[in-house]
């Protein structure tokens, strides 16, 4: 290539972590000497103090990779796919992902969420994480919990918290391999696209085919299951929803549960089937018809 390709990511060091194991599978899969990485600053990253939801949800994270894609000031940007809003841009593709890594969540201060004290501190600023764990432990107190990953376990650390969680993948991908309990899925169902790292084009440029290349079909497929049950909630960034899509042979199966804020109420469902996108939409449609009232309208916009 006369240019090297150019490579779009947030500065956190999550990201730039993810951005490196992105030019690393495209150096290998054409044959490339280096990929540049380009750090684009984002909204998200620089509001620390309000929970996400708060402030404009996740196009917060995604707004400025897509100005400098459609800019055409890098050829492709790498996202954490739990970030990446359902409704993208028409210009925009999803180009390909990464193998998915651990799914889970994990316990950070304490082995398990009984081991808490009565009415103990948890910090955490996601609505399903809040949700679940007082599902669970009505009596915590649950604090909103922001910044990078260093930046929640010195929180930690100084007795700020008793215990956060944290997605098992992005400590993984920091080093972070003794730091909490994994936490099994049917315990916590984690965020739709969890755990998976997906990298976008232009629809219509020569990147794209070029960053297909290097996808993972089985997270390709996991992930828009996943993607079309959270599009046909009608979910928000304030919506509690858990859900895990598996592939088994040609088959996948997709578990999801939707909570009250405070967890008080909730409704769950499994499907299984071969058409991700359908079985992410009959299970939206279950669930909803299924849910309580107080449940529902958390949904729809
Ligand atoms: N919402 C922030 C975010 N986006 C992706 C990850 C972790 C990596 C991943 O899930 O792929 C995290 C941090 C966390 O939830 O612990």
């Amino acid at each position: 290539m006369a240019q090297r390709f150019r490579l779009g990511t947030r500065g956190s060091p999550l990201a730039l972590t993810q951005a490196g194991l992105v030019r690393d599978a495209l150096m290998a899969a054409h044959g490339w000497d280096d990929v540049d990485i380009v750090v684009v600053s984002t909204t998200g990253d620089r509001v620390q103090d309000r929970a996400l939801a708060e402030i404009g949800g996740k196009a917060l994270w995604t707004k400025e990779l897509d100005r400098a894609l459609l800019a055409g000031e890098v050829d492709a940007c790498v996202h954490s796919m739990k970030d990446v809003e359902t409704i993208r841009p028409a210009e925009i593709a999803i180009a390909a992902m990464l193998p998915r890594a651990d799914v889970r969540d994990r316990l950070i201060g304490v082995d398990t969420v009984d081991a808490l004290p009565h009415g103990a501190v948890v910090g955490t600023s996601s609505p399903r994480r809040r949700a679940q764990l007082l599902r669970h432990r009505p009596d915590l107190e649950i604090v909103l919990f922001r910044g990078n990953i260093d930046t929640r376990l010195g929180k930690l650390a100084t007795g700020e918290v008793a215990a956060t969680l944290l997605a098992a993948a992005g400590l993984e991908r920091l080093g972070r391999h003794d730091t909490g309990v994994a936490i099994e899925t049917h315990v916590m169902l984690p965020a739709p696209a969890q755990g998976a790292i997906g990298i976008e084009t232009l629809a219509d440029s020569p990147a794209l085919a070029l960053v297909q290349a290097i996808d993972c079909p089985t997270t390709s497929i996991c992930i828009h299951t996943e993607r079309a049950l959270l599009a046909a909630l009608d979910a928000s960034c304030h919506s509690p929803v858990g859900a895990l899509a598996r592939r088994e042979g040609d088959g996948i199966t997709l578990a999801a549960e939707l909570l009250t804020e405070d967890g008080s109420e909730h409704v769950t469902g499994v499907i299984a089937g071969e058409d991700g996108p359908t079985l992410g939409r009959e299970l939206a449609a279950d669930l909803l018809a299924r849910a309580p009232a107080s449940v529902r309208h958390l949904f729809g916009g």
